[in-house]
């Protein structure tokens, strides 16, 4: 059998994790159009209804804040900024960042959530070959959802929404989440990979000089993700677990 990374040629192997390790990118995405499609009905917004596309050309794989403005950006609308401490009920990007985070939570609460079987696979091969991983998620329930998933065991190293904002970290697509990973697994970014399904995870892979960068479409395209810098795309990490 052929499989496409040779583990040999690398010391890492650094995982997004909604959509990647777990089908939560899937709970985002419906947080996020019961979010915009409220607030432009309550508006009476005249701007374009919200659609699926919204979410991968706008919104996916970014830190919280980042998709609220750069969706409202989309249709030309802009809010104050706000604070992350302000209620859900505020008319600010953080408000309504807040507002979709209430949406996320009752959704990861009312139906858990478990693992990517394939993506069980990969773990299970790379800690058997003592390959270091870590998790590096633009999103502040990273630590939620791999609890949930059954996966915290797993990880010591977790770069995710909050470490990054408190580290001053700008979010995805810039590399820094992904490089401040490989600097706590004490690797060079040359000898890690990193899997990804967004297209703005698949750019800061690629950004930060990684030696290899996986897409995993799970919808995005295969097309856009390697556009986007991605060296190989499968459709499941099961794909990845063996010897070449
Ligand atoms: O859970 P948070 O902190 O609101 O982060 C949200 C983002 O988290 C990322 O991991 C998802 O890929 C995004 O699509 C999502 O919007």
């Amino acid at each position: 059998m052929f499989f496409l990374v040779d583990w040999d040629d690398y010391d890492a192997a650094l995982f997004d994790l909604d959509g990647v390790l777990t089908p939560t990118a899937e709970v985002h995405m419906r947080a996020w159009r019961d979010l915009f499609t409220d607030y432009l009905t309550l508006k009476g917004e005249t701007a374009r209804p919200y659609a699926e596309a919204d979410y991968f050309d706008h919104i996916d794989g970014k830190p919280r804040y980042d998709g609220v403005r750069d969706f409202l950006a989309s249709r030309d609308l802009t809010l104050p900024e706000g604070e992350p401490s302000d209620p859900a009920s505020a008319e600010t990007v953080c408000g309504l960042g807040n507002r979709k985070n209430d949406f996320f939570a009752a959704a990861l609460a009312a139906d858990g959530v478990e693992p990517y079987a394939g993506s069980v696979t990969l773990l299970d091969h790379l800690e058997q070959r003592g390959t270091k991983i870590a998790v590096v998620s633009s999103s502040r329930n990273a630590p939620a959802v791999l609890e949930a998933a059954g996966l915290a065991d797993r990880f010591e190293v977790v770069v995710d929404g909050q470490v990054a904002s408190d580290a001053g970290l700008p979010g995805k697509p810039a590399p820094d989440t992904y490089l401040e990973g490989a600097r706590r697994l004490g690797v060079d970014p040359e000898h890690a990979v990193v899997l990804e399904d967004a297209v703005s995870g698949v750019a800061a892979g690629h950004a930060g000089g990684f030696g290899l960068v996986v897409g995993v479409d799970r919808g995005v395209g295969a097309d856009k993700l390697a556009d986007a810098g991605a060296d190989v795309v499968v459709t499941d990490l099961a794909e990845l677990a063996g010897e070449r």
